[in-house]
């Protein structure tokens, strides 16, 4: 596929990604050049894919915790769990997803960047039998709050964090998901922008914690 219309890096990018933007490029024009054949990204996003999809992610990376265990639920073309396991090698990193192409992609890509923090598990969240004692998770374009929850809560420890990414009615997500996020005990949901004043876009992220008690 032709890189011309692949969006300029923004410089902004390079101070986001530190010492780890070289990996950073790379997966940038691994996905430019092979995510649309592949059906990972849609034929317009070649034009927006660092503003949009790298830097929205990456924006998420100061909220995880040094050490932690962090669990990245429906990956699909990386996002945001490979570009966060570029930016912090730090962490480790479980990325969940069930479509066997897609996986296989995630796989090619940890071996090209030589992410040691990485395992990439496939199959669905629901599904993750003897997973349930993550520090962290995230998820970003996987389905609406309410079904979410479900499929991200029972993967943490008790007092572990949400930490899902979001569009513009994230709010109202939280309102639809008041009994669902009751019953699997997540409490403290709120909404976070992140990135105002750094980034054209800001990234709306949904935090909240699970406590048994
Ligand atoms: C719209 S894509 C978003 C992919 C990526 N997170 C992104 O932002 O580009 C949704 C992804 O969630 C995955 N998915 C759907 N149901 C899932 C489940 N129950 N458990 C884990 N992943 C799931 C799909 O296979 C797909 O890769």
């Amino acid at each position: 596929m032709s890189l011309d219309s692949l969006e300029t890096e923004p410089a902004i990018a390079e101070s986001l990604f530190a010492e780890q933007i070289e990996p950073a490029r790379t997966f940038t024009h691994q996905l430019a050049q092979h995510g649309e054949e592949l059906g990972l990204i849609g034929p317009l996003e070649l034009p927006r894919l660092w503003t949009r999809h790298i830097l929205n992610s990456v924006l998420v990376a100061p909220l995880l915790v040094t050490g932690a265990r962090v669990g990245d639920v429906g990956t699909g073309a990386g996002l945001p769990g490979l570009v966060l396991a570029i930016a912090r090698p730090d962490v480790e990193f479980f990325l969940i997803e069930p479509m066997e192409r897609r996986v296989d992609w995630l796989l090619s890509q940890q071996r090209l960047l030589g992410l040691d923090n990485v395992t990439v598990l496939r199959g669905r969240a629901e599904d993750m039998d003897g997973i349930d004692d993550l520090d962290q998770v995230t998820a970003r374009a996987v389905s609406a709050l309410s079904k979410l929850l479900p499929l991200t809560a029972p993967l943490l420890r008790d007092g572990g964090e949400l930490v899902l990414m979001k569009g513009a009615n994230a709010a109202k997500e939280i309102v639809a998901a008041e009994k669902v996020a009751r019953k699997l005990k997540v409490t403290d949901l709120r909404v976070e922008v992140l990135g105002e004043g750094v980034v054209e876009e800001t990234t709306r992220v949904v935090r909240g914690c699970v406590r048994s008690a």
